[in-house]
């Protein structure tokens, strides 16, 4: 059957990218899937984000969600009905205590990397988290314990051939020169975290066969390209499910509640800022084969609110055309060309081929305000570092 997708060789520099074989329209779902692996990013807990160790599922009620984030502890949520949060499937493991949304979450984290990483029977999981939180700030964005799942999977699989093959599948060269992707993924002192990582992250694994080769410095650079290039932001949140629920319902329990959503959105603005959702990262088989297009034909989604992510056309796609979505935020997407190349080569490693930027070729390279813009966000992220 036509799925209505296929993956090309575009040849270099862009290498695969998606294309429709069939019409969607603006709105459809082109595919959804779950992640070969995905984590929680380290920081949540220390900041009361609880979700599933697994899928990211959120584990608060909406109201004690809305408590949180508003610092509103005597917060009351209307049409508490509405809220997706169901404890009672909730369960932890009974050994280390991490917390899992329901009995088939924790019985496949078991299956796949836990029986490994479980930290009662192997502290070395809690020193890599502290090595990490010690070298990486919030906001976090690739992550030693996405990698330290990665190898888990591989040394826990029945097949490790096969899974390593799986995860090699992704674009993991070095293009760029190598100082640079260090820094980039591991901070300033890129060189010296990595020295610390490379000697705490093969105490996590002493008996590691197949996994060996990606556990030395080499290795390491290897798995951070990897995830850098081609992990993707996962972002959940039972506050935004309660509101798809509240829009889903008739136009007078719309109007009911309509002011109480817009002032907890301002409430949460002015105390989190950007940080509503429970996030982390992950690696999807179909996703990874998507390019970054600086006017993108499809969006990234979390329509569960766990890790299951579905790819949504912004537009009318039409059979032949390349499936692409953006790899960043659209404040940046509506600068210049000498921006947008200046933040993916910054964040993402890469100089962009899009149609866009081509035709864009020509423009002068910088505005003041654009390069301040970055030199912003640089600074947000090196005052984490
Ligand atoms: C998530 S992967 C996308 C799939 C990739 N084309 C592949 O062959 O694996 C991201 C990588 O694709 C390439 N890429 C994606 N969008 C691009 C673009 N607009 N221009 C040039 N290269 C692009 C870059 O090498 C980037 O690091």
């Amino acid at each position: 059957m036509d799925k209505g997708y296929e993956v090309r060789n575009l040849g270099q520099p862009k290498g695969v990218g998606l294309f429709a074989t069939k019409t969607f329209e603006e709105n459809d779902v082109i595919f959804e899937e779950k992640p070969i692996v995905s984590c929680q990013f380290a920081w949540n807990e220390t900041y009361e984000y609880s979700a599933c160790h697994h899928c990211l599922r959120p584990l608060e009620s909406t109201e004690e969600n809305l408590r949180r984030l508003t610092g509103n502890r005597a917060l009351v949520l209307p049409l508490p009905d509405l809220c997706p949060t169901n404890k009672r499937t909730h369960v932890i493991c009974d050994d280390c205590q991490v917390k899992f949304c329901c009995e088939e979450c924790k019985n496949d984290s078991i299956r796949l990397y836990h029986r490994m990483l479980c930290e009662k029977f192997n502290p070395g999981v809690c020193q890599l988290k502290n090595a990490w939180m010690g070298m990486h700030y919030p906001p976090e964005t690739a992550t030693a314990m996405l990698i330290a799942r990665l190898i888990a999977m591989v040394e826990q699989s029945d097949d490790k051939e096969r899974m390593l093959a799986s995860f090699l599948e992704f674009d993991h060269k070095l293009t760029e020169p190598e100082g640079l992707v260090v820094a980039k993924l591991l901070g300033q002192e890129g060189a010296r975290n990595l020295g610390v990582l490379s000697e705490v992250i093969p105490s996590v694994f002493p008996a590691a066969t197949h996994t060996k080769g990606l556990l030395t410095m080499d290795g390491l650079k290897t798995l951070f390209t990897l995830v850098g290039k081609n992990g993707q932001g996962i972002g959940t949140s039972v506050f935004a499910e309660w509101v798809k629920k509240v829009d889903e319902g008739d136009p007078e329990t719309q109007a009911s509640v309509e002011g109480f959503i817009a002032s907890a959105y301002q409430a949460m603005e002015e105390r989190v800022g950007s940080f509503l959702n429970c996030e982390g990262s992950g690696l999807y088989a179909l996703q990874r084969c998507v390019n970054h297009d600086c006017d993108p034909s499809a969006d990234v989604t979390f329509p569960h609110s766990d890790y299951t992510l579905a790819l949504v056309a912004r537009r009318k796609i039409a059979p032949g055309e390349e499936i692409t979505t953006s790899y960043l935020d659209d404040c940046i997407m509506d600068r210049s060309r000498h921006t947008r190349n200046k933040a993916l080569k910054e964040f993402y490693l890469f100089e962009c081929k899009c149609n866009k930027c081509l035709e864009q070729a020509d423009e002068p390279d910088v505005t003041s305000d654009d390069d301040d813009m970055i030199s912003d966000l640089e600074e947000e992220e090196d005052s984490f570092s």
